[in-house]
């Protein structure tokens, strides 16, 4: 069995998520000069509050419109063309294209040509899953340890461990049960390990001799076993990849969160130069891989045309997008336009529906949730449903057995009729081809802005730019309510929950006394019979 792994996390971060006023050029020439600062990751991201921030130069923007759905479409703001300008010409289907952006400037193709002298390593991020059945409960356990999963007031984070235990003992048996349906345990560990090797042989291709590496949230292999493996083999330069298109609090931030903590008491870790690529769900090459599966699986129906392609993404609790700024809806929800959007450009219109699925706890998730809306979609007259798991590029326990099983009869029993699933993305060779390209965009920017100075270590600035991307999302590390039952003062769900439950126990407590003593309140009313 694994022990525990996790120290607390990181203290809170002091960024603030007002919107800015653009300052492009610092950006790009900080990016570009190499200056020491901040190990970033410099690409663009984008919040629903409409903000463009390049990590570690400090330099941030506001859009009218959101730039990320510009993917293919035009629909720039006056902002977003400013900042488009000033990285060369290149097309806006990367995204603010961090190589680009690099290879654009003398100092970027200087810092390109020094790869070749340097051992270039990827880490793969991932969840990690149980492989066994006796795995379960310690992987839950894991998960559960996760502050990130389990946010727990500060105050009470004591308790983060033995609530850990608990939720994952009484969990145990029903998630077992799923892993056994599914052959005895979770597939991830395989395809993962199978998509880095494709992503290694696609680098290879491209001329990148670069090592690929996995490392686990919640099982094995470990991030702390694949980082060890990182150092033992040198390498200079490392890309940190998270697996997940779309940026969450509880996934990728949970992973880089454990990163940084590895990375700050290292110093190998703190010298070796870095970056981060949070989320490419608005890649081209992951767009059209994900509409080529989908316009492959339409085809298999009698009528692909009157087929409801239906989205369903791993949910995650409202009050992480709600209260800590997490992107995680956002990003899905343009995720699924673009895909909607490139469906478009090959005469496929068909209705679509995006809901979330797999909710954990008596809190309110993400909605709609999957099992309610495929019920209102039966009801409605649907007959023809096409599900498309949109979080996550491995089959996973979700897939194979809460789509493919639970969800399926469902929509049986609601007066769906044909039924079909898209597959998970896997090692499906334009999507590798994609990633490979997303790790080669960011080579010129590893370390661009890295530390070796006394200063800079002392900031620990190579976290920095975890620190800092994190901080873009979870601006004030707000403890919120758990996915999982904890007690909470104030008339909240969790609380009424457990006035439910206390009320429940001490009716059933004076029933219990009413009936063993034959004294008590309702005897007292007259309103208890005599048993005797
Ligand atoms: C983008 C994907 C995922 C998000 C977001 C996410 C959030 C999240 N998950 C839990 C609780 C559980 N997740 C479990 C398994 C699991 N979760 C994801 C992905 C996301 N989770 C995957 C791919 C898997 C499956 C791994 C595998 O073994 O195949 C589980 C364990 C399985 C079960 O008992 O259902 C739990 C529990 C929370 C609480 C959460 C957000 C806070
Ligand atoms: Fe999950």
């Amino acid at each position: 069995m694994n022990s525990p792994i996790r120290a607390p996390s990181s203290s809170a971060s002091s960024s603030s998520s007002s919107s800015h006023v653009f300052r492009p050029p610092p950006c790009l020439t900080h990016a570009s000069r190499n200056l020491k600062g901040p190990l970033l990751f410099p690409q663009t991201i984008c919040t629903s509050q409409k903000k463009i921030r390049c990590f570690g130069a400090h330099v941030e923007a506001s859009f009218s419109t959101n730039p990320l759905k510009n993917y293919k479409s035009s629909r720039c703001s006056p902002w977003w063309s400013e900042a488009q300008s000033l990285v060369s010409n290149q097309s806006l289907n990367k995204q603010f294209s961090v190589g680009s952006l690099a290879t654009s400037t003398s100092q970027g193709v200087s810092d390109t040509t020094r790869l070749i002298d340097d051992k270039i390593g990827v880490l793969l991020l991932n969840l990690g899953g149980p492989e066994t059945l006796e795995d379960v409960q310690p992987f839950l356990f894991n998960l559960f340890a996760d502050p990130d999963i389990i946010r727990l007031p500060r105050i009470f984070s004591f308790l983060q461990k033995p609530l850990a235990q608990f939720v994952s003992i009484v969990r145990a048996p029903k998630s077992k049960e799923g892993y056994a349906s599914i052959g005895g345990g979770s597939p991830l560990r395989r395809m993962t390990d199978a998509q880095a090797e494709e992503l290694k042989k696609s680098l290879w291709e491209k001329n990148v001799p670069a090592n690929v590496y996995v490392g686990m949230r919640y099982w094995h292999p470990f991030t702390e076993e694949a980082i060890e493996q990182i150092k033992r083999d040198g390498i200079t330069k490392l890309v940190v990849l998270p697996l997940y298109p779309q940026f969450s609090i509880s996934t990728s931030g949970s992973s880089l969160r454990l990163l940084e903590n590895i990375f700050r008491e290292d110093e190998y870790l703190v010298n070796m130069q870095h970056t981060v690529i949070p989320s490419w769900y608005q890649r081209e090459g992951y767009i059209k891989a994900m509409a080529n599966l989908i316009e492959k699986e339409l085809k298999s129906f009698d009528c692909p045309e009157e087929v409801r392609i239906f989205f369903s993404a791993h949910g995650v609790p409202l009050a992480y997008v709600e209260e800590a700024g997490d992107p995680y809806k956002v990003e899905m929800e343009e995720c699924v336009d673009l895909i909607m959007e490139e469906l478009e450009t090959r005469k496929i219109t068909n209705a679509y529906t995006l809901a979330y699925q797999s909710r954990v706890g008596p809190v309110e998730w993400l909605r709609p949730y999957t099992d309610e809306t495929i019920i209102e979609l039966g009801k409605k007259g649907v007959k023809s449903l096409l599900a498309v798991p949109i979080s996550f590029v491995s089959e996973h326990i979700e897939t194979l057995e809460e789509i493919d099983v639970e969800y399926k009869e469902l929509a049986l029993e609601s007066g769906i009729e044909n039924w079909g699933r898209v597959p998970a993305l896997g090692c499906e060779p334009t999507f590798i081809s994609d990633l490979a390209d997303a790790v080669i965009e960011s080579l010129p920017y590893v370390g661009a802005l890295a530390a070796s100075d006394l200063e800079a270590r002392q900031s620990l600035v190579p976290l920095g730019s975890v620190e800092e991307l994190l901080a873009a999302y979870d601006t004030q590390r707000k403890e919120l309510p758990p996915p999982v039952i904890v007690w909470e003062w104030g008339w909240t769900k969790s609380a009424e929950t457990w006035n439910g439950r206390v009320a429940m126990l001490a009716v059933l407590l004076i029933l219990f006394l009413e009936v063993t003593t034959d004294k008590g309140l309702l005897h007292q009313v007259g309103i208890w019979p005599s048993l005797r």
